[in-house]
């Protein structure tokens, strides 16, 4: 996807409006990276933050993340928020317009490829396998020396898995149901109410995060890239999740 292409600074996002329909996404923008996707926590005080921004947008508030939406519960637990897991691929509180289902690998066949991808990183302990259920995060934050062997297993292990594609993120390539993307996600939602009528406005601060970015700034929305990630479709920026989480707090 085309990315703008400017060193012109990004305008921080304006104050909270009742009017908008809210698209977070999480690691990396609500919230710091750490080294093992395991050991994210989220202070009780944001998700207390964010529920009461939703009820202020009647609803119109959803996390859209890479994260599956079980991933997604068990972090914010105990708020249940409307969510796009998977990049887009799962979605709860919207139905995707998709013609057909996302791809679908055998229980057993995808159990071998999580051994295969634990075995082949054996060398690398500091690398990380998360194993995401309809998709697969391998991750070298913590080791980047990992990063060539993750990329070989993923382009060896893609062949095994029709339909799927790889995802690249922030020290992470990721295997992924192909199909959905987090602008498709963020469409659908603004398709029905809540979130249908109000201005799309979404925060994000990865690749994948583009495509969302895409869809808000073709609904005359606003588009807020976190972090100094260059180039970038967003038309606003803030440094970082600390960031985010202090324009939230004005808002909440
Ligand atoms: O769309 P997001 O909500 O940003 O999710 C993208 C991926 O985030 C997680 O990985 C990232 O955060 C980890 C924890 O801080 C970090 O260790 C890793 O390096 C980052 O890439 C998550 O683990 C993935 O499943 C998401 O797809």
């Amino acid at each position: 996807m085309p990315a703008a292409e400017t060193d012109a600074p990004l305008p921080a996002p304006p104050p909270l409006s009742e009017h908008w329909a809210l698209f977070l996404d999480v690691d990396g923008c609500l919230l710091e990276f750490e080294d093992d996707p395991d050991l994210v926590r989220v202070p009780p005080s944001l998700s207390t933050q964010l529920a009461l921004i939703a009820q202020r947008l009647d609803g119109a508030l959803a996390l859209v993340s890479g994260r599956g939406i079980a991933g997604i519960d068990r972090l914010f637990a105990p708020a249940r928020f409307p969510a796009g897991g998977l990049h887009g691929v799962e979605l709860r509180g919207a139905a995707l317009p998709q013609a057909e289902p996302a791809a679908a690998v055998e229980p057993a066949a995808w159990a071998a490829v999580v051994a295969d991808a634990r075995a082949w990183l054996a060398a690398h302990p500091r690398a990380r396998v998360e194993d995401k259920g309809r998709a697969l995060a391998l991750h070298w934050r913590a080791e980047p020396e990992a990063e060539p062997r993750v990329r070989a297993f993923a382009a060896l292990a893609l062949a095994r898995l029709p339909g799927y594609r790889l995802q690249p993120g922030d020290c992470v390539l990721e295997l992924r149901p192909d199909g959905a993307d987090k602008g498709a996600a963020i469409a659908a939602f603004l398709a029905q109410p809540p979130f249908a009528g109000r201005r799309p406005v979404f925060a994000g601060d990865d690749l994948t995060d583009e495509h969302g970015f895409a869809l808000v700034n073709r609904r005359d929305g606003i588009s807020i890239v976190v972090g100094n990630r260059q180039p970038t479709l967003a038309t606003h920026r803030l440094a970082d999740p600390a960031a985010v989480r202090r324009w939230l707090q004005e808002a909440a």
